[in-house]
């Protein structure tokens, strides 16, 4: 057996890294660290669906991966074609391996021609209701994160309400693993299928899942306000996001609608102490590329102050490499993690007594999609977690 350790630290952050001695009763919960089968050297990938935003964007971090190669990826449209071509920021020349290693494939092909003897892990980065049948027509040995929302939902009947069509694979929907990375490292290490959470649940779940199993704050009445830059939507050319229809201006959509709530209650319920979970969530697009900020607005549990909740946040997070609390009174900013699979949190006083507001902040196409996914790939074939993540956030 071989550890897939938690992530790994820079020089001179001045976190120790933690060893199977001193897992504490919350790391017993959260584990930080993993047992899983001896890892391969190398791993083999194929990108599904990377003539899109987030198929583009696990593509470029690989780029620099020192032990995954990528070698198929995917267009509907643009079979045949050159990755260059759609995407001229990622040109062959800038692949570490493609000097290295002749069999790096970077011409776009349709799934069905993927040669997958050649493949041993797939990132599935397709349309959701595209997905199911998809992966589940792939040689079973295979490894798969699937960054679609197909997997996310246990219960058949939930998906089917909030998605309109009954599950097409309802056993795989069933083994899959929601791979929230910082709280399922365990589960994710010995998966065969992890479905990679949404953007939008990442970045409220970070914050309220440590503060639900503390049972600080309470689990009815949580009111959420989300943005999302226009990446959210994908590339797939719609009216509502052309550059005219979206700059110099916000609205709002899904307004108690958005097919995030069932994954965020059914994720936070796991943890609840004291009931089921009930959010009200609108989310808001918003007039930039990428980016991402929930507010949450908190009942504190009695006798909870927001110290408690900043403490416990900070105490919860204070070894990972990806999940940062603010010291009080600092704000954070989508531009603190633009690029990055940062995520940035801040907690505060409401004016309300009894309530509190948490903030919290990531990149949609990072730790919102791609970057998760990468992380919850590294844990699966044993690499060192935060392999190929270490991007500093990216300013102006
Ligand atoms: N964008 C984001 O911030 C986030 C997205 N997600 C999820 O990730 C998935 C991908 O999203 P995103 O990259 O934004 O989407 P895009 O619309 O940008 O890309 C979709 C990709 O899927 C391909 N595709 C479309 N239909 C089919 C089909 N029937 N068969 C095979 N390939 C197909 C497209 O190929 P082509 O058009 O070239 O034919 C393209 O490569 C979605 O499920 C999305 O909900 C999750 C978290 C965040
Ligand atoms: C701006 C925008 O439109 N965002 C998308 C969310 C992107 C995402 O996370 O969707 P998945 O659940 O499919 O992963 C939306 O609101 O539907």
């Amino acid at each position: 057996m071989a550890f897939a350790a938690r992530p790994r630290l820079g020089g001179g952050r001045g976190r120790g890294a933690t060893g199977e001695g001193d897992l504490g009763a919350r790391q017993a919960i959260f584990p930080r660290r993993v047992r899983v089968a001896a890892a391969p050297e190398q791993a083999q990938v194929a990108v599904l669906g990377a003539s899109g935003y987030t198929g583009a964007e696990i593509t470029r971090l690989l780029a620099l991966h020192p032990r995954i190669n990528v070698r198929a990826i995917t267009s509907e449209r643009s079979a045949g074609q050159p990755f260059r071509t759609t995407f001229p920021h990622l040109r062959e020349s800038f692949f570490k391996s493609e000097s290295e290693d002749a069999t790096m494939n970077l011409t776009l092909t349709k799934v069905e021609d993927v040669e997958w003897d050649q493949v041993d892990s797939v990132f599935c980065c397709l349309p959701h209701g595209t997905t199911q049948e998809i992966i589940a027509g792939l040689p079973q040995s295979k490894k798969v994160v699937d960054l679609s929302a197909d997997f996310r939902l246990k219960d058949v009947d939930v998906y089917a309400q909030w998605y309109g069509a009954a599950h097409k694979a309802p056993d795989l929907q069933r083994e899959a693993v929601y791979g929230l990375t910082e709280f399922k490292r365990q589960e994710v290490a010995s998966a065969r299928l992890v479905a990679n959470p949404g953007c939008y649940p990442t970045s409220i779940q970070l914050p309220l899942v440590p503060l639900l199993d503390a049972g600080l704050i309470l689990p009815e009445d949580i009111i959420i306000d989300a943005k999302s830059g226009v990446s959210g939507a994908g590339r797939g050319a719609k009216q509502s996001n052309l550059y005219c229809e979206i700059a110099e201006g916000m609205n709002s959509y899904g307004i108690t609608s958005h097919r995030h709530v069932p994954e965020v209650e059914q994720q936070l319920d796991e943890v609840s102490k004291s009931g089921p979970v009930r959010i009200s969530f609108t989310p808001h697009l918003m007039p930039f590329s990428r980016g991402m900020q929930s507010t949450m607005y908190v009942k504190m549990a009695a006798g909870a102050t927001v110290a408690d909740l900043r403490a416990r946040l900070a105490d919860q997070f204070q070894e990972e490499t990806f999940v940062h609390v603010l010291p009080e009174g600092e704000i954070p900013h989508t531009r603190f993690v633009r690029g990055s699979n940062h995520c940035v949190i801040g907690v505060y006083e409401d004016r309300i007594e009894g309530r509190a507001i948490v903030i919290s902040v990531i990149d949609n196409l990072v730790k919102g999609a791609s970057g998760q996914a990468l992380q919850n790939m590294n844990l699966m074939l044993g690499f060192p977690e935060d392999e190929g993540l270490m991007q500093i956030p990216m300013f102006p």
